[in-house]
């Protein structure tokens, strides 16, 4: 709301869909305290203007003013603060507060997360004249939505709470129809995207006359229902969404954004702005390589050269116009003048009646939502794939990295949760890989093709935990019996091994330490990619081919925004979480031990023979290998047999994985 951008151009939404009364509450009180929060900004220029980030930074801001002022506004905050923790604590809203707002009265007692009607409350309408700040200026609109959720109908995770949104946010004026892709070629190309007035239809026939002559099987036209063309809120051009574990860091990135847009050459051609994900909570040398530097630094400005980076969830600009389906078109301009600008004719109420129509369940039955338009449905990386198909229909996308970051995040912090987010990732890549989007097929003659393999290092995450498990595994029970897989070290085969192996680090490490990451850190990175591979990628191979069997559907699973307090001291100290017995962590286990005994077992064997034996050069390149794990799993081998602590690995899973390996050795034994 702070944007340094015209607050009447500007309207805020937030999606709940936990659909949580505590989550309403926290927003009518912001919707309070903005009044006194927006001018302080203004009024000092301040930045972060997310008032818990400010804050929390030094105290050195107070020059600005004079303290007077600026403990008001903290006290304010703080206060606030405290009323919202105390009655996420207790669970429930103070009677006196209920009766403030007639939005509390959409709760009650049989209302849960997965089963409520559709909310939608209007706190700020900036149409109003009477909605002001304190000192008179206009304010942002300000809205509260929980889409309908009933355990009868598929919610389709972040991507349904997402169109949920753009549906309140697109008004459509005309009921009709809308054309998304005309195979038959006989649609100009302008109606494609575009709502056509029923009868009369762009392309020179009408609908009715489409239909006759079996067209609409070659045509694909969304239905859109009478009850779209009511809506309603705010409908501007430009839309820009962001998660819920994010903030804004910098307020100009709107103006930022709209800069590419309104490029005199360029702009007509950009679908999306994207700026990168940074966190705020990394460790100083990144425990769980979850910095996405390289990414940020190096492969989505590599793909920004190409077509345009990949849409990444949060973060980003949208036209509204391409979310709807629209297909890019030489002589495309963007209608800036679009959006609801006058004070609603109907009433709040009515507005907020009609915006819940269209949060229902039923609403999008047998319309296009989730295929043809919108964020797609049915994988798990809903952002990659929905951006996807954005550059196949012909646009580009623009990557903005600034210095100063413009949205900062929250990061997992523990291990755990960044195996869960990494299998998210890694499975919803490849299924895009394994679907009729795959893009070397869907995006042929659509996009370059170093761009579709910029997608494709992605898309191959997941297939890499099986070559990694194989070099994890057979080279060093090999070497245990003493079998070469390798070259001999003396002989020139050995070259592409001894090439690849150098290259290969002497570059990551490169690009690591030059896109921010600290040596330390890139170490930690090496080990992380090693777990991710043999257990998030793994998991996510393995879910495809449960999907593709049809054993399984695409499920989001929420990576968890807090952790207890101990947890946190240890993610300070960059000592790793286990703490369950969760089955990765076997894995880690046996393939971590099992290095551990063949090198062991290994090395004696060698110590045995004698050094200058024959063998030693043959077998060299797999003590290599095999050394190489062991000395990156050092902390795993801490926390299995060393540490005491609550986040240890658990005594159960050091036992099954003794187990585990026992059972590889068998043969290697016998
Ligand atoms: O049923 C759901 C599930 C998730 N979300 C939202 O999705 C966002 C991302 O979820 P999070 O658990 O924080 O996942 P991350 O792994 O941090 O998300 C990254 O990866 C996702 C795709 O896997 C992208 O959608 C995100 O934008 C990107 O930040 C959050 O704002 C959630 O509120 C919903 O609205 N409804
Ligand atoms: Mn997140």
């Amino acid at each position: 709301m702070a944007y340094n951008y015209p607050p009447e151009k500007l309207s805020v939404y937030l999606s709940d869909d936990g659909g949580s009364i505590l989550t309403f509450y926290g927003m009518w009180e912001a919707s309070l305290f903005a009044k006194h929060w927006l001018p302080f900004c203004k009024r000092y220029n301040i930045e972060p203007r997310s008032p818990a980030a400010y804050f929390s930074e030094s105290d050195g801001h107070q020059e600005l003013c004079t303290p007077k002022e600026w403990s008001l506004i903290k006290d304010m905050f703080d206060e606030m603060t405290e009323r919202i923790d105390t009655a996420v604590m207790s669970g429930k809203i103070p009677e006196e507060i209920n009766a403030k707002h007639k939005g509390f009265y959409e709760w009650n007692q049989e209302i849960t997360s997965k089963n409520h009607q559709p909310i939608v409350q209007i706190l700020i309408d900036g149409k109003d004249q009477n909605a002001v700040d304190n000192e008179g200026n206009a304010l942002p609109t300000l809205v509260y939505m929980a889409r309908e959720k009933r355990p009868q109908h598929h919610h389709n995770f972040k991507a349904g709470a997402m169109n949920a949104l753009s549906e309140i946010l697109n008004r459509k004026i005309v009921p009709g129809l809308i054309v998304t892709e005309c195979v038959a070629k006989r649609c100009v190309p302008e109606s494609i995207g575009k709502l056509i007035d029923a009868p009369s239809v762009t392309c020179g026939m009408s609908i009715k006359l489409h239909r006759a002559q079996g067209l609409h099987t070659s045509c694909h036209m969304a239905q859109v229902p009478e009850i779209r063309v009511s809506s309603v809120i705010s409908n501007s051009p430009i839309i820009m969404n962001v998660d819920c574990d994010m903030y804004s860091n910098n307020n100009d990135a709107v103006r930022d954004a709209l800069c590419f847009f309104l490029d005199e050459e360029m702009g007509h051609k950009i679908g999306f702005v994207q700026y990168p994900q940074n966190y705020n909570n990394l460790s100083k040398n990144d425990i769980y390589g979850n910095s996405l530097h390289v990414i940020n630094e190096v492969e989505m400005g590599g793909m920004d050269s190409l077509g345009g980076p990949l849409y990444i969830g949060t973060g980003c600009f949208h036209r509204r116009e391409i979310l709807c389906g629209r297909k890019f078109t030489k002589d495309y301009q963007e209608d800036w003048n679009a959006g609801i600008k006058d004070k609603l004719q109907e009433s709040i109420d009515e507005t907020e009646e009609k915006a819940k129509s269209l949060a229902a369940c039923t609403y999008e039955h047998g319309t296009q939502w989730g295929d043809e338009i919108g964020v797609k449905y049915g994988c798990a990386v809903e952002d990659v794939i929905t951006g996807l198909a954005i550059h196949c229909r012909g646009w580009e996308s623009v990557y903005n990295n600034p210095k100063k970051p413009a949205f900062m995040g929250v990061g997992p912090t523990t291990l755990a949760q960044t195996i869960l987010q990494h299998k998210r990732w890694s499975e919803g890549n490849l299924s895009i890989f394994l679907s009729k989007y795959n893009v070397f097929l869907f995006g042929h003659g659509k996009t370059k093709l170093r761009h579709q393999m910029g997608y494709h290092i992605y898309g191959l995450w997941a297939p890499n935990s099986l070559a990694t498990l194989y070099y994890v595994i057979i080279p060093s029970l090999a070497l245990l019996k003493g079998t070469p897989l390798f070259p001999e070290i003396t002989s020139p085969w050995i070259a592409p091994f001894v090439y690849v192996f150098c290259v290969k680090n002497m570059y990551s490490l490169y690009e690591a330490l030059s896109s921010g990451d600290t040596l330390k850190g890139w170490w930690n990175g090496q080990r992380m990619w090693l777990v991710k591979r043999i257990t998030s990628y793994l998991f996510g191979v393995l879910d495809n081919l449960r999907k593709l069997l049809g054993l399984s559907k695409m499920n989001f699973v929420v990576s968890p925004k807090v952790s207890d307090e101990d947890e946190s001291k240890r993610y300070e100290q960059e000592i790793m979480e286990f703490g369950s017995s969760d089955p990765e962590y076997v894995i880690i286990g046996t393939i971590t031990l099992l290095n551990l005994v063949c090198l062991l077992g290994g090395l004696s064997k060698v110590m045995k023979v004698g050094w200058n034996n024959i063998h030693l050069d043959a077998l060299f390149p797999q003590l290599i290998l095999c050394g190489m794990v062991v000395i990156t799993s050092i902390p795993f081998y801490e926390a299995m047999f060393l540490r005491k602590d609550k986040g240890r690995i658990p005594f159960p899973v050091t036992l099954a994985s003794i187990g585990f390996v026992m059972l590889a050795l068998l043969p290697a034994i016998v």
